[in-house]
């Protein structure tokens, strides 16, 4: 294990995903039919689709969490099919699950300290912590306070500075706007955006909340019972009702 001394925590720039004819299943056949889905460093892709069409399998499939009987997922030109989770994640993904992975137990600031364990050490980490508390104010304030007393839009705001905090070259997220109040979402997207934009990080957000990732994608990808039946500009998804009401039933 290795940490490196980055001086900021803003010095790691996207990786180029290409996934290619991915074939998944939970053993029962397959979920997802030969997706392919390319996002290119800085590009933010919103994966949509209704419930059951496919994206949290997709997301699994990146980790490794559901395992792909064909086809090659690359960061960068590299194949992470074969590799660990932990693998994974060094080579530079990062997934923010639905649901929580903030530690209850742990205050706001140890939850960040953990994210950080194998990227920065020593000073470099304390800087590290700081540029996520410049990116979510609330946090700071909340520093002390343990992650079971956090409210929802905290513990997204947490669960993204855990990932943001590892530097990673891809973040995926799963529903990260779920149940969240309108202006916590809109504060989630906008610094996901501009993280995208200032860092170079390449983003694939998972979304029900198909007008507020397409706000902030440059792509959006449809998947619909497993298979990708749009992938088009995120401002034309937006635009063409036609295209929306087919696919994605408003
Ligand atoms: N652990 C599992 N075992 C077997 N089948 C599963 C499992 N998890 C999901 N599925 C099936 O895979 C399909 C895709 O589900 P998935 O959760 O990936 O969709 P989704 O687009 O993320 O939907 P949602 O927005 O509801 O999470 C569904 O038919 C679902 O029933």
């Amino acid at each position: 294990m290795s940490a490196t001394s980055a001086a900021t925590p803003a010095t790691r720039s996207g990786a180029a995903l290409s996934i290619a004819g991915l074939t998944v299943g939970y053993g029962g056949g397959p979920v997802l039919h030969d997706v392919s889905i390319e996002a290119r460093p800085g590009e933010v892709v919103a994966l949509l689709g209704a419930n059951g069409a496919g994206k949290t399998t997709l997301l699994g499939a990146l980790t490794g969490r559901v395992r792909a009987t064909a086809g090659t997922i690359r960061l960068d030109g590299t194949d992470l099919r074969g590799m660990r989770t932990e693998d994974r994640a060094r080579n530079g993904l990062a997934l923010v699950p639905d649901g929580q992975s903030v530690v209850g137990e742990l205050t706001v600031e140890e939850n960040l300290r953990l994210g950080a364990l194998w990227r920065h050490r020593g000073a470099a980490r304390e800087r590290a912590i700081r540029g996520i508390y410049e990116m979510f104010e609330p946090l700071e304030r909340r520093k002390d306070a343990d992650g079971h007393q956090l409210s929802g839009g905290e513990r997204q705001m947490l669960a993204l500075g855990r990932a943001l905090i590892a530097e990673p070259r891809l973040l995926a997220l799963d529903e990260p706007s779920l149940g969240l109040a309108p202006l916590v979402v809109a504060q989630i997207m906008r610094t996901l955006r501009e993280t995208a934009r200032e860092r170079g990080l390449t983003v694939l957000l998972a979304e029900q909340n198909v007008t507020g990732a397409l706000s902030i994608a440059d792509r959006g990808v449809v998947l619909n019972l497993g298979k990708v039946v749009v992938d088009a500009d995120a401002a034309t998804l937006a635009e063409d009702s036609a295209l929306r009401h087919a696919y994605l039933g408003f």
